[in-house]
C-alpha cells in the first residue's frame, strides 16, 4: 500500500505520515521545499518526540521524498499507482496540488480502486475545496476522472510546533492527537490509518475541533502577543489572558450544544482538555507560530468570525469572542505577511470597510457593527 502525502512540514511528518506508517502504507513525501526534501532523502528514519505527560519516541521508516516543483512528473506518477493522497500544506495552498492529483487521477489505471484523497488542514471540509479545484481544473474530463477517486474531510488535531533549528527531519509533538475521518465517501473499504476515527457525519467534530482547540489556541496567541508575551504556555500563565480565553470558549461551546445538540458537560470535559495541552510548558511553542496568518483566521467561515456570527444570529453572547478578534487586530508581526497586510488595511481604510472585507460579514449582519467597533478601537490605537 502506497500513500503520497503533500507537505512534509510540521503536521505532515508528525502526524500524518507518522500514522500512515503505523498504518503499513509506503509512504511518499512530496514538498516544495527543496532543503526539506533532501533532508528527508539523506535518511531513513526519523523520530517523532512526544513531550509532556505520557510521550514517547515512535520511529518512522519506509519513506522518500519527492520535489514536486523539481520533478512535478514523478509525484503524478506515484499518485497514479498510490492508494492514498493526503495534504497538510495549508487550505490556501490545495489549488497549487490540484493540478497535480487530477494528473495522476488522468494516468490512473480506471480498473484499480478509487484513490483515497484526504485534506488534512485546518478548514472546514478542506477535501471538497481540493476536489472543487481539481474538478475545475478537469472541465469536461471530470466526468471521466470523477470515479476514480474518493474524497473524505477529515478533522485533524495534534500541536505540532515549529521545530527547533539542527532538529533535522525529527518532529517534537504533543501526546495528544485526534484524526476523525468522513466515512461514507469510502463504502466497506476505508484506509488502514490506527488511532483514526471514521464519522458518519464530520460535521460535529470539525466545527467543535476548529471552534474550540483552534479559536481558544489563536485567543492565547492574540492576547499573548498584546501582552508581549512569547509562548502560548506563558500566555496561559496569566490570569487575565486565560479567564478570556476560556470566556470564548464557553461562547463557542453554547454555539456548539446549540447548533449540533452536543452535551455541555462533555463540551466542558473537552475544553479543559485542551487548555492543559496548551499549558504543556514542554512544547516550544509561540504566539507568533499559532497567531499567523491573521486574515485567513478572521475570515468569514474560520474560527473566530464562523461561530460568532452564528451565534449571534441566534442571540447567543459574543462578547468574549469580540473581544478575542480585537486582539487579533492587533497582531502584529512584521515577519507574516498577512499580519502586514491587516496592518496596512487599518491603517489606509475605515472601519467599515476594514470589516466587511476582513470578515466577509454582510453590513446588516448582527455581528457586523460589534466587530466594526473594535476595528475602529485599533484604528484609534494606531491613531488612525
Ligand atoms: N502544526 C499544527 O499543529 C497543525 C497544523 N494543521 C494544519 O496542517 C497544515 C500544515 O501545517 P504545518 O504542518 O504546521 O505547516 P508547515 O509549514 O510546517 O508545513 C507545510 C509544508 O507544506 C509545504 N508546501 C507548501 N507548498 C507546497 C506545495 N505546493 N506542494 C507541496 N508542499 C508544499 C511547505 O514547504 C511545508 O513543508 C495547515 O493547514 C495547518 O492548519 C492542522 C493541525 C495541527
Ligand atoms: O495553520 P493553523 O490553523 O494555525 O494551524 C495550526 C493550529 O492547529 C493546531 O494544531 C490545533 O490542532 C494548533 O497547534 C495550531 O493552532
Amino acid at each position: 500500500m502506497k500513500a503520497v502525502h503533500f507537505g512534509a512540514g510540521n503536521i505532515g511528518r508528525g502526524f500524518v505520515g507518522l500514522l500512515l506508517h503505523q498504518g503499513g502504507y509506503e509512504l511518499v513525501f512530496s514538498d516544495v521545499a527543496a532543503p526539506l526534501v533532501d533532508a528527508i532523502n539523506a535518511v531513513d528514519r526519523y523520530t517523532v518526540h512526544e513531550v509532556g505527560e505520557g510521550g514517547r519516541d515512535t520511529v518512522v521508516t519506509g519513506f522518500r521524498a519527492l520535489n514536486s516543483a523539481e520533478h512535478p512528473d514523478a509525484v503524478i506518477e506515484e499518485i497514479a499507482g498510490a492508494n492514498v493522497v493526503t495534504t497538510a500544506v495549508g487550505p490556501t495552498v490545495l489549488k497549487f496540488v490540484a493540478p497535480l492529483i487530477m494528473s495522476g487521477l488522468a494516468l490512473r489505471d480506471p480498473s484499480s480502486p478509487p484513490l483515497q484523497i484526504m485534506a488534512c488542514e485546518n478548514a472546514i471540509n478542506a477535501t471538497d475545496l481540493l476536489r472543487d479545484e481539481i474538478k475545475e481544473r478537469a472541465g469536461d474530463a471530470w466526468d471521466a476522472l470523477a470515479g476514480r477517486a474518493v474524497f473524505a474531510n477529515t478533522a485533524v488535531d495534534r500541536i505540532v510546533p515549529a521545530q527547533p533549528e539542527g532538529a533535522g527531519v525529527d518532529v517534537t509533538v504533543e501526546p495528544f492527537f485526534e484524526w476523525a475521518i468522513e466515512r461514507p465517501p469510502f463504502g466497506d473499504d476505508p484506509p488502514t490509518i490506527p488511532g483514526a476515527h471514521f464519522v458518519d457525519d464530520l460535521a460535529p467534530y470539525i466545527e467543535r475541533k476548529l471552534f474550540t482547540v483552534n479559536t481558544g489556541h489563536a485567543t492565547t496567541a492574540y492576547f499573548g502577543a498584546r501582552a508581549g508575551i512569547d509562548t502560548i504556555a506563558a500566555a496561559l500563565a496569566d490570569d487575565d489572558i486565560a479567564g478570556r480565553v476560556s470566556a470564548a470558549l464557553e461562547e463557542t461551546s453554547a454555539l456548539l450544544a446549540a447548533k449540533h445538540g452536543l452535551d455541555p458537560a462533555s463540551l466542558a470535559d473537552y475544553r479543559a482538555t485542551i487548555l492543559r495541552r496548551f499549558r504543556n510548558a514542554a512544547l516550544p511553542d509561540t504566539v507568533w507560530r499559532v497567531g499567523r496568518q491573521p486574515l485567513r483566521k478572521l475570515s468569514r467561515h474560520e474560527r473566530f468570525v464562523g461561530p460568532a456570527a452564528e451565534a449571534a444570529e441566534r442571540g447567543l453572547p459574543v462578547d468574549a469572542l469580540v473581544d478575542a478578534m480585537g486582539a487579533a487586530l492587533a497582531f502584529d508581526d512584521t515577519e507574516d505577511a498577512q499580519s502586514v497586510d491587516l496592518q496596512r488595511m487599518l491603517r489606509e481604510q475605515d472601519a467599515a470597510t476594514v470589516t466587511a472585507a476582513v470578515t466577509g460579514l454582510e453590513p446588516q449582519h448582527p455581528l457586523f457593527a460589534r466587530v466594526e467597533a473594535v476595528v475602529a478601537a485599533r484604528q484609534a490605537e494606531l491613531g488612525v
